[in-house]
């Protein structure tokens, strides 16, 4: 279904090439079917070269969204309104707008649309680009229940997709959509720990790394609680719980809460 569908990004940052180029490697959309705009126009030409033979590029971004089946706004949530504003007697109600952007509302959106306009609001993550993205939708006064379809088939190609109600937005931004960089944190600090008990730092990373994705992959696929699987680790007397200590003095747990309720709160002032 996707694959005959044609898409055009709007954006060729981090998330619309995370997306882009996620998209084409899972074979769920046909490099030739997606026009790229960005007001920097070598960024959207580099992206163009990454996301596959055929995608292309376009000198403007009415000319962009003019016809297309798809339109992902992937700029950042400051220049949604202008972007739609300028796009307002292009964009049709037989096209569908997703939106990635953080804390801007569907209400929003929909001002700056013609009347029937259907827009799907997501906040996916950056590992899309790797096919192992988290993405929440949520759906606008006009998208239907084949507009969901097709939004939950797109993000799915590139990783889990969840449906939530618009108000829960925000706390997905604080868990899923700015999570990565909490992980990755974690995952330079293990490396550092490994580096400093006398492992070269690439093999410390290898493993960091590997650790971080197979402990995830635990939770996801033997459905037990982590507490469960941390138990499982900790031998009593052992030296994992000498490490869960040293965590908790730290305040692990309670630093990684407030971060989520950081980001999520952050969320709801940028709208
Ligand atoms: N980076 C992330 O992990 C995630 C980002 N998002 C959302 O994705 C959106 C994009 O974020 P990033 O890709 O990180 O930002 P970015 O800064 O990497 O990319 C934004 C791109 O938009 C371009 N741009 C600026 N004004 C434009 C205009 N008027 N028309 C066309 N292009 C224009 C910029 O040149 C830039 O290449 C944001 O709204 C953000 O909230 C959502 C989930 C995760
Ligand atoms: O930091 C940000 O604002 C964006 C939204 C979620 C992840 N990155």
């Amino acid at each position: 279904m996707l694959r005959e569908k044609t898409l055009a990004v709007i954006g060729s940052g981090m998330m619309g090439g995370a997306l882009a180029c996620g998209l084409t490697q899972a074979g769920a959309m046909l490099p030739e079917n997606i026009t790229l705009f960005d007001t920097d126009q070598e960024k959207a030409s580099q992206l163009a070269a990454k996301v596959g033979a055929g995608a292309r590029v376009s000198d403007s971004v009415t000319n962009a969204v003019a016809g297309v089946d798809l339109i992902l706004l992937a700029v950042k949530p400051a220049v949604v309104s202008q972007v739609l504003n300028s796009l307002t007697q292009t964009i049709q109600p037989n096209q569908l707008v997703l939106s990635i952007a953080a804390g801007i509302r569907l209400d929003t959106m929909e001002m700056h649309v013609a009347a029937g306009v259907p827009i799907v609001r997501a906040m996916p993550n950056t590992p899309c680009l790797v096919g192992e993205g988290a993405t929440a939708v949520c759906l606008g006064t006009n998208a239907t229940q084949d507009h969901l379809k097709i939004a939950l088939s797109l993000f799915s190609a590139v990783g889990l997709t969840v449906e939530v109600t618009e108000r829960l937005m925000d706390a997905v931004t604080g868990v899923s959509g700015s999570g990565p960089a909490y992980v990755y944190l974690m995952i330079e600090a293990l490396t550092d720990g490994g580096v400093k008990a006398g492992l070269t730092r690439a093999t410390a990373r290898a493993l960091a790394a590997q650790t971080v994705m197979g402990s995830a992959k635990m939770v996801l696929e033997t459905g037990e609680h982590p507490m469960q699987l941390k138990d499982n680790v900790t031998t009593p007397g052992g030296t994992t719980i000498a490490g869960v200590a040293a965590l908790e003095r730290g305040g692990f747990r309670i630093a990684v809460i407030d971060a989520v309720e950081a980001a999520a709160k952050r969320a709801g002032e940028l709208s």
